[in-house]
Parts: structure tokens; sequence; C-alpha cells
């Protein structure tokens, strides 16, 4: 039996064969056979009868077979047509030269030796496979997930996509609509549609095999000598990153897989934007809002609901904000809407809308509305000249040690952890001003820390007195806490590990700013 299907496969066979002496006497040539095998039986039933209005003869394995008896539809079992019963639990069914022979046959070169042997023609292949993606992340057992690796489907589908000259494969049932229309037309399935059906079928085959050489290698939780990645549901953009380059997007789910619910479609630096925005918003239980201009924060609030962080994050750096793209971690209701209504925004994410929010945001035709998807926790896959590089984080555990003579009050450790979360998603060199509710002063993706100090310095949307800071990476010289001192932040956040930690450790204790080192870094290129 198969995996997962239990007692079904045992049932009573005697329906299963309409091949009369009559039929058994028809030339080859003449009946077109088409031959059904899946595993998900959705909309089988319908198929089959469409098939068998249009003159097929069908073959079935096992358990499709038993849908079709169930519908009272007439077929032929492969197990019956091949002369060898399905065996081994399963792991036997349609692996024979006489079905293998029927799909890769090629019409006159080996008409004479497929009569030879008695091997029907076939001309339509319809098959979808044990479902080993979706049972390699409910942690079974290995000996049991194995049992999903589908090894007859992948051969029967490779065969006949090998041969669609001659043989229609279909491996989705949201194709079952296209046969059917197909053979209501009465013309048969056009070369042009055969080789569709092909490359879908070999894109089938070799997602299925990454997926299973994918999940053995990441067993021992290492990264495989050979990296497979496959991913569906390719759209072409308008452009990349700028007009004159080409793009698209592939994926079904999380960021990859959303389409806004109003707006212009999505660009490459929609994508972008928001994965950044929600990466952020990640590292927040309470009410946030993030807002993201070039892949940078440009402002981070929480706040006691949402409005409050919407408008506190905006106020950071209202000119940057125009355009930007808004993440939020709470429903939307009408009051926010027309306040993000009132700015320019390129995209608004969220968890959920009311109807009168979306109602609202209707003016702004333009503005992507994104509901926010589940998150995916993947490894980081960036491209470089030649190949890729591969990246893993582990769960953060914060593990803080304070190096100053001074602790932080609970005041200037709240701030630190927004400064610090923050940190984590803005490009190096960061240095991060914060309070305790939003970030006062950004500075990212300078070459030296000590810019960075003083953009974020410039920018500042408010007093900086008794401010956190954060630096993404350790300080080499006091210079970065001395500007920052002077600006009057009282407390900082760094990883610390550097050889000169006992000079800043000095400074800082001279200035009395309370210094706090992660043991982490957060470098972010
Ligand atoms: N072993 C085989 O010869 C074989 N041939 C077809 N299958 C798969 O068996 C499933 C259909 O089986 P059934 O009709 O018994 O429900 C399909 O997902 C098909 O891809 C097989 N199963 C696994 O490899």
């Amino acid at each position: 039996m198969d995996p997962g299907q239990g007692k079904k496969a045992v049932l009573n066979r005697s329906c299963r064969t309409n091949t009369s002496f009559l039929s058994f006497l028809c030339v080859y040539t003449i009946m077109k056979w088409a031959l059904l095998s899946v595993w998900d039986k959705t909309g089988i039933v319908d198929l089959a009868q469409a098939l068998i209005q249009h003159n097929f003869s069908i073959m079935s394995s096992g358990g499709t077979g038993t849908a079709l008896a169930g519908a009272g539809i007439p077929f032929t079992e492969v197990s019956r047509y091949t002369g060898f019963p399905e065996m081994m639990d399963g792991r036997v069914k349609t692996l024979h030269p006489k079905v293998h022979g029927g799909l890769l046959g090629r019409r006159q070169i080996d008409d004479a030796i497929m009569a030879k042997y008695g091997i029907n023609r076939i001309g339509l292949l319809v098959v979808n496979l044990y479902p080993f993606e979706r049972m390699s992340r409910e942690s079974l057992p290995l000996e049991k997930l194995i049992e999903y690796i589908d090894v007859g489907g992948p051969a029967m589908i490779r065969a006949a996509a090998k041969n669609f000259k001659d043989v229609a494969v279909v491996v989705d049932p949201s194709d079952y609509p296209e046969v059917v229309k197909t053979l209501s037309s009465n013309v048969g399935f056009s070369h042009e549609q055969r080789l569709i059906f092909a490359k879908k079928a070999f894109a089938r085959t070799a997602a299925y095999d990454a997926a299973i050489s994918n999940h053995l290698s990441n067993l021992d939780n290492t990264f495989p000598p050979i990296l497979t990645l496959q991913f569906t549901n390719g759209r072409m953009l308008r452009y990349g990153e700028n007009p004159h380059q080409q793009a698209a997007v592939y994926g079904t789910t999380g960021i990859a897989g959303a389409e806004p619910l109003q707006g212009k479609q999505m660009s490459y630096n929609n994508y972008l934007d928001v994965n950044a925005g929600t990466a952020l918003l990640a590292e927040f239980e309470e009410p946030t809002a993030v807002i993201v201009k070039h892949n940078n924060p440009c402002g981070v609030s929480v706040g006691t609901d949402i409005l409050e962080a919407y408008l506190s994050a905006r106020d950071v750096d209202p000119v940057s904000a125009y355009g930007s793209v808004v993440s939020l971690n709470r429903e939307v209701d009408k009051k926010l809407a027309e306040a993000i209504d009132s700015t320019f925004v390129e995209v608004v994410a969220a968890p959920s809308f009311t109807r009168d929010a979306v109602e609202a945001m209707r003016k702004k035709e333009n503005m992507r509305v994104l509901i926010l998807p589940e998150r995916n926790t993947s490894d980081e896959v960036r491209t470089i000249d030649g190949g890729v590089l591969v990246q893993r984080t582990p769960a953060y555990q914060e593990n803080w040690q304070v190096i100053t003579d001074r602790d932080p009050t609970t005041d200037e450790m709240s701030a630190l952890r927004i400064a610090w979360k923050v940190c984590k998603h803005t490009k190096s060199n960061t240095i991060i001003f914060a309070d305790q509710k939003r970030t006062l002063g950004i500075g990212a993706g300078q070459m030296s820390r000590v810019d960075s100090a003083k953009i974020a310095i410039e920018k500042a949307c408010a007093p900086l007195a008794g401010s956190a800071v954060a630096s993404d990476a350790f300080l080499p010289f006091p210079d970065t806490l001395e500007v920052a001192a002077k600006a009057g932040a009282t407390a900082l956040v760094q990883p610390g590990g550097s050889i000169r930690d006992d000079e800043v450790i000095k400074a800082a204790n001279r200035l009395n700013v309370a210094m706090v080192f992660t043991g982490v870094r957060y470098f972010r290129h």
C-alpha cells in the first residue's frame, strides 16, 4: 500500500476492466490511451469522464482506479495490462516496459516493436506525485518520509515529456480544464501545447528532486556541497532596480508570493523594501511601525497603539518618509489609513485592514496595500559573480554585559533595545540613536562609523539628551562614543571585541555613559 493510503487500496477490483474481447482485438494504432496515476485525486473523475466521452481508453494505477471505479468509469488496471501486480507496498506499480514503452515509443519508428510486445500507445499521461515536499515539513522519521519519494511517477513524467512530440503530459490538476477544452475541440493537442506541458513536467520533476536532495542534505544541519534551488511562480516585473534593467520575481510564499490588494504591481525595489521592513518589524511584539526607504529604516517606533506608532515613526524623518514603504504589525483602521494617505507611500503592509480602511486607501489608487504574509525563516542567499553566498542566522539570545561603572537605567535599557534591534536591519556602518519609544536619528551605510554618528546627529528629530546609541560593530576608537556623548547620549550598546576596548570603556566611564557589550555583531552589507 502507498504511504498514507492505508487499507483504501484493498478493495474489490472485479469492475476494474472493461477490456472485452472486441476491444482486445482493436489495433493499437486505433485506440487512444490515457494513463491516469495521481496522488491528488482532485478533478480526476471529471477529467476521466471527458476522456471517455472523447473515446479515450483509460489505464490507471490502484488508488486512482478506485476513484474511477467509485464513479462507474471504465478503465483498465495497469497491473492487468502489464501482467504484474502492484507490489512492495506500492513501491512498484507502473515501473514496467509496457508502460514506459507506451510512453516512449516513437510513432512510426517504434510501431512494429510495440505491436510485437503488445505495448499500447499512450497519448496522454496524467500524473501528480506523492507529496514529499509537504510531508518533509512534518518531522516524520526518515524511514517513513522516504516512502513519500515517488519513483514511478517521475519516471513516467520524464518519459512522456521526452516524447512530447507524441505524448501530452499533465502534472497539475489546474491544467485539467485546458485538457477538457482541447478534447472538446476534437483537434487533439497541438505541438505547442505538448511542449508547454513538457516544460512544466520537467520543471516539476526538477523541483521534486531538488526538494528531496536539499532535505536529505540538510539533515545534519550543514550546508550541502551541492545546492539546488528552485522557485516557481515566476512573474515578470516592469523593470529591475532601474528602468533599463529587466527583472522577475519567483516564489509562492512570504513576501515573494504576496500580491497587493490594490495599487500598482509591486516593483523590484518594493519587494526589497517590504522584505527589509518586515524583517525589522518581526523583532517587535508591541504595536510597531517601521518606515523603510531604499532598504534602510528611516523611522521606527513602538506605541500604545498602532496609529501612535505610525505617526511617531513617520515624524522621525518626514522628508525621507515621502515615497517610503510602511510596515505595521497591527490591523489598519480608517483613521490610520487616512493618516497614511496624507503622505506619499509606495507600499503599506500590515496583518489586516478594516473594510473602511481599504475604502479610505482606494483614494490613493497607486499605493500598494499588502497583507503581511507568514514569515519564512529560510537561509539568506545572495548571488556573487559565479556563485551564491548562503547565510543562516541562529535564534537570538540576549546575553548583554554591562562593562562600565554605571549600569544603564531602565529607560536607557529600553532605548538601547530599540536601537540595537534597528541596528541589525540597517546597512553598515550604522549608528542608531533612540529613546524608549522610537529611533531619533539614523546614520546608515557609511564607510566611517564616526560619519554615521554625525549623520544620525544631524538628522535627529528631537534633542538627543538622555538618548541611547547602538553601533552595529565594535568601536575601534573612543571617537564615535565621544561624538555621541557630546550630542547628549548617555548609554551605548555595541558588540565589543576591539583591541582598544579598554580605551573605549575608560572614555565611557569618564563621560558617564553606561555601556553594554552584546557579543554579537550586526554587519549588514
Ligand atoms: N511505484 C510506482 O511504480 C508508481 N507509479 C506511480 N506512482 C505514483 O502513485 C500515485 C498514484 O497511485 P494510486 O493510483 O495507487 O493512488 C501517483 O502519485 C504516482 O506518481 C508510483 N509510486 C511510487 O513510486
